[in-house]
């Protein structure tokens, strides 16, 4: 294969990951003008091209060396390297992205009795994911057998060309509409970077060194919120209790009440309705939840 001075990013030509894995990449400072046929993206500041291809044959391009890293579910990423594929071996998740999260599940139909993996003994399951289902299925003592379908998995029990099934889980709704209901988690999964596990050797591994860093501040940014509120000097113990992780926070005197403070947390993650309510029992008010913009330490 001919030496490459540009990296090259494998990512999905259209499907649930584009669009968050291209407003990743925009956001470490990359932007890219596409070819004609939509297939190569022209990366224009920085030498970094992406590739568009579909998600299933993401892992296989970085074995092969065609790309340098992938932006790709780690149920697919686990599928392959599950496999008996050239490189699957050598081929490792270098970060979690923070989108695309579902998981790989067993469901049965809802009225079939579950309690344990054992009861799917001598079952037939439908999924895409053979590798991964033939890998839990040995690790549970379970002799079942494996139906692979490429699509439209959870008609299968339906259709009697199944027993159950195992298939991604995000919402449940999918699995409700087809009356079934999730019984084991196989695997959590999200977009991930993969890559081969060494970095190569010339310019392309400080430039993986690089989109690292910068992978590393934008989703420690997006992923965080400012967390702002009220509270009596008596409440502020039981009201810090509850905050989300995340550093010391900042109290503030407010004009007019020196029994009151107000409060300003960095918390890294979503915080919830469900938080923000028991925080308010607590005996804080004026609550606001904001999300960070930039951040320098
Ligand atoms: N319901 C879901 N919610 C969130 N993420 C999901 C969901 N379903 C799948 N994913 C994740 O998104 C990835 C891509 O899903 P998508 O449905 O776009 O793939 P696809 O139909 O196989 O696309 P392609 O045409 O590229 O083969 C999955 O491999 C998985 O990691
Ligand atoms: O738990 P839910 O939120 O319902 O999501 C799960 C569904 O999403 C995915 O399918 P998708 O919608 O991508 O369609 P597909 O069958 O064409 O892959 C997956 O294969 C499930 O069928
Ligand atoms: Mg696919």
């Amino acid at each position: 294969m001919k030496p490459r001075d540009r990296l090259r990013i494998a990512m999905q030509k259209s499907g649930r990951l584009t669009e968050p894995a291209l407003d990743l990449l925009n956001r470490c400072g990359l932007s890219f003008r596409q070819s004609r046929d939509k297939l190569f993206c022209f990366g224009e500041g920085e030498p970094v091209d992406l590739l568009l291809v579909r998600d299933d044959d993401i892992p296989g391009l970085i074995a092969q060396g065609v790309c340098d890293l992938g932006i790709v579910g780690r149920n697919v990423l686990n599928e392959f390297k599950g496999g008996a594929g050239d490189g699957a071996a050598t081929l490792t998740e270098w970060r979690p992205l923070g989108f695309g999260r579902c998981r790989l599940s067993i469901a049965v139909p809802q009225e079939m009795p579950y309690g344990e993996p054992k009861d799917l003994h001598g079952l037939r399951i439908a999924t895409s994911y053979p590798g991964l289902l033939a890998a839990w299925l040995r690790e549970q003592g379970v002799d079942a057998t494996i139906l692979t379908l490429a699509g439209s998995v959870e008609i299968a029990p339906k259709l009697g060309t199944a027993d159950v099934i195992c298939d991604l889980v995000q919402s449940g709704g999918t699995l409700v509409a087809n009356q079934l209901r999730e019984t084991a988690v196989l695997l959590q999964s999200e977009a991930v970077l993969a890559g081969p596990e060494a970095l190569p050797t010339d310019e392309r591994g400080d430039m993986i060194e690089l989109l690292l860093k910068r992978l590393e501040g934008v989703i420690q940014v997006r992923e965080s919120r400012l967390l702002l509120l009220q509270t009596s000097r008596n409440a502020l113990e039981a009201v810090t209790r509850l905050l989300p992780g995340g550093p010391q926070p900042t109290l503030l005197p407010v004009a007019g009440q020196p029994d009151q403070l107000m409060l300003q947390a960095l918390c890294a993650g979503e915080v919830s309705w469900r938080q923000l309510e028991e925080i308010k029992k607590a005996g804080a008010r004026e609550m606001f939840v904001l999300p960070v913009e930039k951040m320098l330490a």
